[in-house]
């Protein structure tokens, strides 16, 4: 279905190296002005996806376009902040910078307040090699941003940042969104969703679902906490494996036949356990996370994309 507002698409991309396939058929719409958090566990092809979109890799079946164009790694359009890839490690933080500057078009001198207010504006003359690993990314996300385009793609921007910095960051990219900018986060910190206007979840190849958070949040189907001593007798009652969440361990309800919406007290009673020491827990983004990693594609509804 074509979206009218759409700036980047992704048709059917298939992906493989040496035969390793890793993405499927992956069908994707980035709108314009939206903040989309590409969500997916390590090794589950984030960032191959955003190298597809970015237009410095090409699908090896499938299409990516950007503005109704074939994606190309157009300097006009996109910035790419590819991991741990960006900066020289033996120039400086400024030199590093002045590259860049030289470089890109579009570069801006914004890098002085992201370098503030990310805190590495002091280290600025010391060579990247000695960088700690989230003092390069840091640097990497000063850059990025202050490159002047339509459309950022983040890869893991927020790994390695401990969290008054992912704050930061995460305030930096509203007010990229704020000035009409189009940007796609890929992480595994479930706390990234909350900044999402919409979420995609890459699993097993695919986009598995696509929505507002508040929309896959309500999608999950209901989930029971118990303490860890009953992790065994919770694992045969639900779907994947059991998950600790702050000193507790949960799981999600299978569907019942075709029900998907299994009954919880005869779930519950189901497992054995002592109802003092059951609850039916309020789902969070951790749960979200866990429930597109930990289910398997047969255990999953297909929710819209
Ligand atoms: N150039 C390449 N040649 C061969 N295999 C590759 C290449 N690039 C990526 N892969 C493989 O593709 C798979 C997905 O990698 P990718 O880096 O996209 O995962 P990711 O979801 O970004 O993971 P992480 O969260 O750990 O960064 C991995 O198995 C990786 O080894």
């Amino acid at each position: 279905m074509a979206v009218s507002d759409a700036v980047v698409t992704a048709s059917g991309v298939r992906k493989s190296f040496d035969e390793e396939g890793v993405l499927e058929d992956v069908d994707l719409t980035v709108r314009d002005g939206e903040l989309l958090v590409l969500m997916g566990p390590n090794g589950v092809g984030k960032s191959v996806l955003l190298s597809c979109l970015a237009g410095s890799d090409r699908p090896t079946e499938g299409s990516v376009s950007v503005f109704d164009e074939p994606a190309t790694a157009r300097a006009d359009t996109t910035s790419f902040l590819l991991q741990d890839a960006l900066c020289h490690e033996k120039l400086t933080g400024r030199e590093n910078v002045a590259f860049y500057d030289r470089l890109h078009p579009e570069f801006t001198d914004a890098w002085r307040d992201y370098a503030d207010r990310l805190g590495i504006a002091e280290d600025l003359e010391r060579p990247v090699e000695n960088y700690s690993g989230g003092m390069v990314r840091k640097l990497e996300l000063s850059i990025a941003a202050s490159i002047d385009v339509p459309i950022y793609l983040f890869d893991e921007p927020t790994a390695a940042l401990d969290l008054p910095t992912v704050q930061t960051v995460h305030d930096l990219f509203r007010e990229k969104r704020a000035a009409g900018k189009t940007l796609v986060v890929a992480s595994h910190r479930p706390m990234d969703a909350d900044i999402a206007d919409r979420v995609a979840f890459l699993a097993d190849g695919e986009i598995a679902a696509a929505g507002t958070p508040d929309e896959l949040l309500a999608s999950l189907p209901p989930i029971l906490e118990t303490g860890t001593a009953h992790t065994g007798a919770l694992a045969d009652a639900i779907r994947g494996d059991p998950y600790a969440v702050a000193g507790n361990v949960r799981g999600f309800l299978p569907a019942d036949g075709d029900d998907p919406d299994p009954a919880v007290d005869d779930a519950a009673a189901a497992t054995g356990i002592d109802p003092d020491d059951l609850a039916v827990a309020e789902p969070t983004y951790t749960d979200l996370f866990n429930y597109y990693t930990n289910t398997g594609p047969d255990e999953r509804p297909t929710h819209n994309r």
